[in-house]
């Protein structure tokens, strides 16, 4: 993509040296010269310089392989309609990054770097650009979605059943990123726990995390008749479409939700399912009736309840990494999907490795969720 990706990779290593420096730099720099385009942002900027940095990271690094980048920028640009950016705002941008490199990588900074940054920097805009443009010609930048049912399952968590107004598509295994009334700007991630339906109704499992702004709205604040906005349907940890192999299904604590959906999938489809559900104790299966009702009516589905600290009847003991190999003979013949806390997902990843089940067959988003 750039016409010298070493060059933009040496210059942005001096950003990694100091990243929280850098980006404070950057935002500065945006804000001094565009005060406007604050209005734009979430009130606390926290989470949003970790963000950006993370976004720009994967930019820069893989200059390298064209059609992952291109593929990146594309889901980029189409996911910052729903922070109301345009066109115009671009320049902005690269002048202020321009100004963060200059002072960040003065040592080696030359009319060369800058001319492969600003070259990288304005390929990337346009592909961001070009791809919201198309996606505005038969997809608006977010959904008002109204709440049909909120259901209390713990005094930390709820599932939220949500009716959008016009059809939102997605597939199995995606997220859909979620604003409250509360906490205007701010958007966070959460999977979609159930297949499409005809009704177009949408399953979010939330639980609030101490401190979590979104979340905590979600659980606590929110009740049947609000509304929520829904930015659109992001992620690949989505079935493939050429495989007719058994899948596990891992979900550990509302990592279930992704896992659920494609459970649903799996059983129209009529493919062989074991489907793990972690929790700490059997309070913890906050959707196992649901879970039951859907394995009587799949006869090619099991539900496996795996608790990893206590005892509960009709479930195992044990973390999903320990209770693995002793539970199906054949697990690397599967497609395998995780999903739940990091390092359970981490943990998981490596034991299907160990047990003969290849990389590309092991799906996850690593999906940082709620707050
Ligand atoms: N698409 C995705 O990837 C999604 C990810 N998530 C994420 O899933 C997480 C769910 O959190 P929550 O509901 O609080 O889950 P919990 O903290 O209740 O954990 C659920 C289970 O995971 C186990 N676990 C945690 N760490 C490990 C480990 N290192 N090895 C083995 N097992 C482990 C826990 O056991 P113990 O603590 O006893 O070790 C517990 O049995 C959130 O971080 C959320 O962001 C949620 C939805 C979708």
């Amino acid at each position: 993509m750039s016409p010298e990706p070493r060059v933009v990779k040496e210059c942005f290593a001096r950003l990694e040296a100091d990243p929280a420096g850098a980006t404070s730099y950057f935002y500065g720099r945006l804000f001094a010269s565009q005060p406007r385009l604050r209005a734009l942002f979430p009130p606390a900027m926290g989470g949003q310089h970790d963000r950006f940095f993370h976004a720009l990271t994967q930019i820069v690094w893989s200059q390298d392989n064209p059609e992952e980048l291109a593929g990146h920028l594309r889901r980029l640009g189409r996911g910052h309609r729903k922070y109301g950016v345009l066109q115009e705002h671009y320049p902005a941008v690269e002048a202020a990054l321009t100004a963060t490199l200059r002072a960040y990588a003065a040592d080696i900074w030359t009319a060369e770097a800058e001319g492969a940054w600003l070259a990288a920097y304005r390929s990337a805009a346009d592909t961001m650009i070009r791809a919201a443009a198309d996606d505005a010609a038969d997809a608006p930048p977010w959904w008002v979605a109204e709440v049909v049912e909120h259901d209390r399952r713990a005094p930390d968590l709820a599932t939220l059943t949500l009716r959008p107004e016009r059809p939102l598509p997605f597939a199995p295994g995606q997220h859909v990123t979620v604003q409250t009334a509360r906490w205007p700007r701010v958007w966070r991630p959460y999977s979609i726990a159930n297949a499409p339906r005809p009704d177009g109704m949408l399953r979010l499992h939330v639980r609030a995390r101490p401190g979590g702004w979104v979340s905590g709205a979600l659980v606590r604040h929110t009740g049947q008749g609000d509304t929520v906005l829904l930015g659109p349907a992001e992620g690949a940890m989505t079935l493939d479409p050429g495989s007719d192999r058994s899948l596990l299904l891992v979900g550990g604590g509302t990592g279930l939700a992704p896992m659920k959906a494609l459970a649903e999938q799996a059983a129209d489809l009529d493919r062989d399912v074991d489907l793990l559900v972690a929790a700490r104790h059997a309070t913890g299966l906050y959707d196992l009736p649901e879970l039951r009702r859907l394995e009587s009516a799949c006869p090619r589905l099991r539900v496996v309840p795996v608790l990893s600290r206590a005892q509960g009847p009709g479930a195992l003991t044990g973390r999903i990494p320990d209770v693995l190999p002793g539970l199906l003979a054949d697990v690397g013949d599967h497609d395998a999907y995780v999903a739940g806390p990091v390092p359970l997902v981490r943990r998981t990843v490596a034991a299907l490795q160990r047990l003969g089940t290849p990389l590309t067959r092991i799906h996850h988003d690593l999906l940082t969720a709620g707050d």
